[in-house]
């Protein structure tokens, strides 16, 4: 897990790592430098040999300096446009400006021809987690400037004018891309800001988590090798029982087609046993639709106990309040929670209390604010997801980009998977398949929430490869298996 630290703490990690391990600061910037130059070189070799470097009178700044350098030495044409005098500067600005190669072509704002800039790659190195105020003067003059031009856009660390932990005020950088250092600040992460900071990649400037560990965030960004480990081992001699039994509630009306994706989506999670909960005609377009699950009718509700994990919600629709309450008062077990089985909550709040604890609660922005009403932008949302996991000690899955998890003990974990092709219908009735199976698998409800959310972004991801903009929530389905091989989970 990468801890995701606030942006005034990042001076004092940089500070006591490097007096950990014996480094100069201007060694940890090279190592930065090494880093975005290593990810650079994977998509730019060849493609494009000019690039312009807007650098700030900080370490942001520094880095760009150094970048510069870097990249000359691979041969690409480098102009680094400097803003302050070199005794403004940071230190290692300036050692770093001091080790710029001749060939570097150098302007001093605003003595620049921007027609020069005009087909060359912008990497902005304007500001980092250093900003503290919004961008005025000449740094909004040439961010104005720069976010005209056409060119590939590409942000150091963070898009300048963002500040690290809150919300844009004024005008920030519109990078195409942007190459974050060791983890990703928060500010990253929210949609007010995606138009800012584009395609994001973590560069890893050789940090350990453990490192990070110390500095006692409670936010953490997933990867793959976390999710890696936290995946069950089936036994050769495993059969099906061991695998959970689940029971799916929902799909009434003409919303069968919800409940049939969870149940698909659940089985091909790896659940030994999917039983659904179905009304009427339901039944027969279930048994067509998903040949191996089991439908059951309305008795099935009094043996609740039989079964390792409940799924309730998608197409449910409207129910009368006593179905929920009938269910969490019969099980004491966690259960997923989506969709319409939400909406109940919203209209019912006297029902919070009720809810089974370490249940798993699924909503998207919508619902969301139904169940805890309007929020005026995404980090008031975020603490608003934490303060009701504490509260009803339950997990909360915010679905969207970097879905996040927020957990009873005051946690919250930002999923690295996924892609803006699954916003299509029915793509988190898939998602409550998978975390009902794996909940029903023995995972607990941490483990089932992350595994789920993560193997579902990937398996978007697969899809997509093939399907782009055409994709729908069966291909997710059908990708899941690759995502079990692509993460080599047996
Ligand atoms: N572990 C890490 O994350 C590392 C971070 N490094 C880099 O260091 C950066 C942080 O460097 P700094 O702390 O020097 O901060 P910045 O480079 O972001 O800028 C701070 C400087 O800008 C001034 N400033 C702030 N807001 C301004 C505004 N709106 N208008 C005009 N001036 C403004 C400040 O007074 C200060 O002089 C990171 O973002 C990253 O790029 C790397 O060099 C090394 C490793
Ligand atoms: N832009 C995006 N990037 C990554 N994941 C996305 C994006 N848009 C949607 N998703 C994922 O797709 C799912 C959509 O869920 P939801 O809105 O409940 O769909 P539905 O109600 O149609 O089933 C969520 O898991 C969400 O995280
Ligand atoms: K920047």
């Amino acid at each position: 897990m990468l801890s995701i630290l606030p942006g005034k703490k990042i001076a004092e990690l940089d500070k006591s790592y490097a007096r950990e391990v014996g480094i100069s600061s201007w060694e940890l910037m090279e190592r930065a430098a090494e880093s975005f130059v290593s990810w650079f070189l994977k998509g730019f070799s060849g493609v494009q040999e000019k690039v312009f470097i807007f650098s700030g009178p900080g370490n942001n700044g520094g880095d760009g300096l150094a970048i510069a350098r870097l990249l000359s030495e691979k041969g690409f044409a480098v102009s680094v446009v400097l803003f302050s005098s070199k005794e403004n500067s940071s230190v290692d600005w300036q050692v770093n400006f001091d080790k710029l190669p001749e060939g570097i072509s150098r302007y001093q704002y605003p003595e620049i021809d921007f027609e020069l800039a005009s087909s060359a790659i912008i990497i902005d190195a304007l500001f980092g987690v250093g900003i503290n105020r919004a961008l005025g003067g000449e740094y909004l003059e040439v961010v104005n400037t720069l976010n005209q031009l056409s060119g590939k856009k590409i942000s150091i660390d963070i898009p300048s004018g963002l500040p690290s932990d809150s919300l844009v005020e004024g005008v920030a950088f519109l990078a195409d891309m942007t190459v974050s250092f060791q983890f990703p600040k928060l500010s990253l992460l929210i949609p007010e800001h995606s138009k800012y900071v584009g395609d994001l990649h973590i560069a890893d400037i050789g940090i350990p988590d453990s490192f990070l560990d110390q500095f006692g965030s409670n936010k953490s960004f997933v990867q793959a090798s976390d999710i890696q480990k936290m995946h069950k081992r089936f036994d050769n001699f495993s059969h099906k029982g061991d695998f959970g039994r689940i029971l799916l509630i929902g799909g009434r009306g003409g919303k069968v087609g919800a409940i049939i994706l969870s149940t698909c989506s659940a089985m091909r999670t790896g659940s030994g046993l999917v039983h659904v909960w179905a009304e009427g005609a339901s039944k027969d377009v279930i048994h067509i639709s998903c040949c191996e699950a089991m439908v059951e009718g309305e008795k099935i509700l009094d043996e609740l106990d039989k079964f390792d994990a409940l799924g309730i919600g998608p197409g449910l629709g409207e129910v009368p309040q006593d179905l929920l309450r009938n269910i969490f008062q019969s099980t004491g077990k966690p259960m997923v929670l989506d969709a319409d089985a939400l909406n109940v909550l919203s209209k019912h709040p006297e029902l919070w209390d009720l809810i089974p604890k370490g249940s798993i609660l699924t909503p998207h922005l919508k619902e969301f604010e139904r169940l805890t009403g309007k929020s005026s932008h995404h980090f008031e949302r975020l603490d608003k997801a934490s303060e009701y996991a504490v509260q009803h000690k339950v997990y909360l899955v915010l679905k969207g980009a970097f879905t996040s998890i927020s957990t009873p003990d005051g946690k919250q974990y930002f999923n690295s998977t996924g892609n803006k092709h699954m916003a299509t219908a029915g793509s988190g009735d898939v998602l409550t398949g998978m975390i009902t199976s794996f909940l029903g698998q023995g995972y607990d409800p941490l483990n089932a929430s992350l595994c789920g959310v993560f193997h579902h972004g990937l398996a978007g991801e697969i899809a997509s490869k093939t399907k782009a903009r055409g994709m729908i929530a069966t291909d997710i389905i059908e990708s899941i298996p690759s995502s079990f091989l692509e993460m080599q989970i047996d």
